[in-house]
């Protein structure tokens, strides 16, 4: 097998090596044991088949899993090759990766440390042609999923009413999670209940086209990773000869398929599988740490009791507590035990920490979630001025919708910020043609990315075009881009078949060069398909954007060669598509980070706000028809609490703009559970009625002025949608370049009055006006466009 995947260098060769102990004997260096306490040290030394490490948040988990690896190293108890660190996200793999480096120096290098999902698809590629795919098969992501169901719920018309895209995806991927394939979820299902009937009829479909795709679901990484296993004993034993141990973070998050993947990795190794073995070797060593009270991924099929009933699963396993949190103060760590000592059905843990009181929590009420964001802006520019820098800082909510609000009074107070997930740079439409280009070349036989851009830019192939190259794929049973090539034999017009020829012969130049630099490849394909042409030449201001996208997708693929160098399509197709939430992160920026409760799992910041702490958002509201949801959620609000290690702000409004109504909304039941005394509720600038200017404000941002004065007590009947005319105006086309602002001038703002600049800094777009206004006091704007004006 060529190298074209670069696995071959990657350990498959060490094990062949002899035992690992070398002269420098096998006592823990020192080093690595200082400044654990009594049980983390006993975690790092220990010894054994199986090791299980339970406990709260902030204990030093994460970092006992670290040191552990790099005992195994120093003492040469271990290659790096024989390695197995599992972490949640690529964000923390990177992470652990750079702390073990810094613990043994480069030492990390062949050593595995993946998520679940980026493991498998090694994996899978490495043995792909062992079970009949190609090694270049593709990832469908969620929306490629939905966008194929769809397709096929339409295909099938209306004897599957009530099977919607989104309800079928979910249910495939919980039953792919349970290790679920077709066969065996029938024998389980009553096909009597035509909705289960139509439903696994629909299922069969998706995977034959999958299959016919050469493509996995994100799902299928794992459990098609199990069945190969299954399948194929001598498959699995080289693994399990090569991983001697295994680590894994966030236990508690793993569901089925990853639990049996874990089995299947540990099991002994015989001669039987593989001869060439000079004895049977035991199962590799497992570690395994977890805090079920930061579980929260139930809707994804993670079942805690993969950790209560760990030492059933594994015989010999050792159980070790952390009970020391280094990360928080009294107050914050307080507030977390009261809030999940009300969920049932748990094991007390008893955390404490030796680090002071520190301060209090500050909670706020807002008008709205625009007011909400306000004292979010406001905290922080506090903090910062008070020597804190933006990395340190974290803005947690439930929803994606809620950053509207916070987003763009950010942007207004000019504080710098990175929302980490939610419309994230791959979903954009134009770099998901720009993909689909990439994709189509990596794997032809994908039909889904070369429907996305057959006519992207339009070159005359309509639907009727593509219905036929269909048909004859179908008839002549190839793919649709072998179609293509062949479409002198299908009846068509002169210039469509041309148009169509063109198209092939650019995708097949490059597909016949796999090793090509994928900056160069997108380039190409991007300029002689004209893709770019098209939308440098288009008048609609927004291509001019999308352009720049496109632009930086290709510096994303250069620097992806530089770090990587001779790294292929595959290789970043492989990247790109395990992209996980958290992995955006960039410490260096010195930016806000905004993200949802979920993607902060295992991070930690000085400082931490947790907006919309209210019913129907926290706990969200599909969770309150669910058995176990209220408990789960209040281990997510659990989650969020403990990231904080000074400061920690909940807040909440009294009406919230959702789904384009404004509605009151109340209080979360979890606010009740923290000890009053550990808050400090500040009230609103006005708690009576908001000065005009406010009202006029919400008016402005699509929120009746009715809001404004609405209590919690007793809402008032609000109106229903916002006026069209102010729907959509959050960002509001403002130039205020060319506004000359100096100290000592006086402003007005629409929202704050009247002020005086006392300082000017930054230049061009990013010039900033610290203003000290009447009744708002100091605030940092961005003159470019702050809705503000120049009094004489
Ligand atoms: N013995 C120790 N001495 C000093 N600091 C420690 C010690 N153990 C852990 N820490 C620090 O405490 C913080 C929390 O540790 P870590 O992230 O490993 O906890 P965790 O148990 O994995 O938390 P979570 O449950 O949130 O994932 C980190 O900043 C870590 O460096
Ligand atoms: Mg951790």
């Amino acid at each position: 097998m060529s190298d074209l995947w670069g696995l071959n260098d990657e350990g498959f060769g060490d094990v062949q090596r002899p035992s690992p102990i070398g002269p420098r004997g096998d006592t823990i260096p020192e080093e690595l044991l200082e400044g654990l306490n009594p049980p983390q040290r006993e975690a790092v030394v220990h010894r054994g088949p199986a090791l299980l490490i339970v406990a709260g948040a902030g204990s030093g988990k994460t970092r006992v899993l670290t040191h552990r690896i790099a005992g195994l190293l120093a003492t040469r108890e271990a290659w790096p090759s024989q390695i197995l660190a599992i972490t949640f996200t690529n964000k923390a793999a990177a992470e652990m990766r750079e702390r073990v480096d810094r613990l043994v120096g480069e030492e990390s290098r062949g050593m595995w440390i993946r998520t679940f999902h980026s493991a498998c698809v090694r994996i899978l590629r490495r043995e792909a042609e062992e079970f009949g795919f190609k090694q270049s098969f593709t990832i469908y992501d969620s929306g490629d999923v939905r966008a194929l169901i769809k397709r096929l719920i339409k295909e099938r018309g209306a004897d599957i009413q009530g099977l919607t895209p989104g309800g079928v995806s979910s249910r495939i991927s919980m039953a792919k999670n349970e290790l679920h394939d077709v066969d065996s979820w029938a024998r389980t299902a009553n096909l009597d209940n035509p909705l289960d009937a139509a439903f696994l009829e629909l299922w069969r479909d998706y995977d034959r086209e999958l299959r016919r795709a050469n493509a996995f679901d994100f799902d299928d990484l794992i459990s098609q990773t199990v069945f190969l296993f299954r399948a194929f004993p001598h498959v699995a034993a080289q693994y399990r000869k090569r991983f001697r141990h295994i680590l894994v973070d966030e236990y508690q998050d793993t569901n089925a398929a990853q639990y049996a993947l874990i089995r299947e990795l540990t099991q002994p190794v015989s001669r039987t599988d593989l001869p060439d073995l000079r004895a049977d070797l035991p199962g590799a060593s497992l570690t395994v740490v977890g805090d079920s009270d930061q579980s929260i991924y139930a809707f994804r099929g993670a079942d805690i009791r993969n950790i209560t009933d760990f030492e059933r699963d594994f015989a010999g396993a050792r159980t070790i507590l952390l009970e020391q949190n280094y990360r928080s103060t009294q107050n914050i760590l307080s507030a977390a035990n009261a809030v999940i000592g009300n969920n049932f059905d748990r094991r007390a843990k008893r955390l404490w920490t030796d680090s002071g009181d520190g301060e209090k929590i500050v909670g706020y009420t807002g008008y709205s979630g625009y007011d909400e964001a306000q004292f979010v802006a406001d905290e922080i520019v506090e903090l910062t001025s008070g020597g804190m820098s933006y990395s340190d800082i974290a803005v947690f909510y439930r929803t994606n919708a809620q950053t509207r609000a916070l987003e763009e009074v950010l942007i207004r107070t000019a504080i710098p910020y990175k929302v980490i997930g939610g419309t994230k740079f791959y979903d954009r439409a134009e770099i998901k043609d720009a993909m689909a280009y990439l994709i189509t070349v990596a794997n032809p036989a994908d039909p889904l990315s070369l429907r996305r851009i057959m006519n992207v830019p339009k070159r005359g192939i309509g639907p009727a075009t593509e219905a036929a190259l269909q048909a004859f794929a179908d008839e002549h049973e190839i793919t649709l881009r072998d179609a293509m090539r062949r479409v002198d034999e299908i009846a068509l017009g002169p210039k469509v078949a041309a148009a169509i020829k063109d198209l092939a012969a650019l995708l097949d130049h490059w597909s016949s060069q796999p090793e090509a630099d994928p900056g160069e490849l997108l380039r190409d394909l991007l300029s002689r398909s004209g893709y770019t042409d098209q939308l440098r030449r288009s008048l609609d201001p927004q291509d001019a954007a999308r352009l720049e996208n496109v632009e930086e997708l290709v510096a994303v693929t250069r620097e992806f060669r530089r770090q990587n160098p001779g790294g292929t399509l595959i290789d970043f197709l492989t990247e790109t598509a395990l992209v996980a939430a958290a992995d955006e992160l960039d410490d260096s920026g010195g930016q806000v980070s905004l993200m949802t409760l979920h993607t902060a799992k295992g991070l930690e910041f000085e400082a931490v706000f947790i907006t919309g702490v209210e019913e129907d958002l926290l706990p969200h509201r599909i969770s309150a028809q669910e058995p176990g949801g209220p408990a789960e959620e209040r281990r997510l609000f659990y989650v969020g609490i403990t990231r904080a290690r000074q400061r920690l702000h909940i807040s909440l409004a009294m009406t919230r703009a959702q789904f384009g109504e404004v509605s009151p909304a109340v209080p979360s039941r979890f606010l009740e559970e923290i000890p009053a005394e550990l808050v400090d509720w500040r009230t609103p600038p006005s708690t009576v009625r908001p000065s005009p200017q406010r009202a006029l404000a919400g008016r402005w941002r699509d929120e009746p002025r009715e809001s404004f004065v609405t209590g919690f007590r007793e809402p008032k009947a609000l109106p229903k949608a916002p006026p069209k005319q102010f729907a959509n105006t959050i960002t509001e086309v403002r130039d205020n370049s060319g506004l000359e602002l100096a100290p000592g001038d006086r402003i007005r703002h629409k929202d704050f009055g009247e002020g005086r600049v006392q300082a000017v800094t930054g230049a061009g777009a990013k010039r900033i006006a610290e203003v000290l206004f009447g009744s708002a006091g100091r605030k940092r704007l961005l003159i470019k466009i702050a809705p503000i004006e120049k009094l004489g």
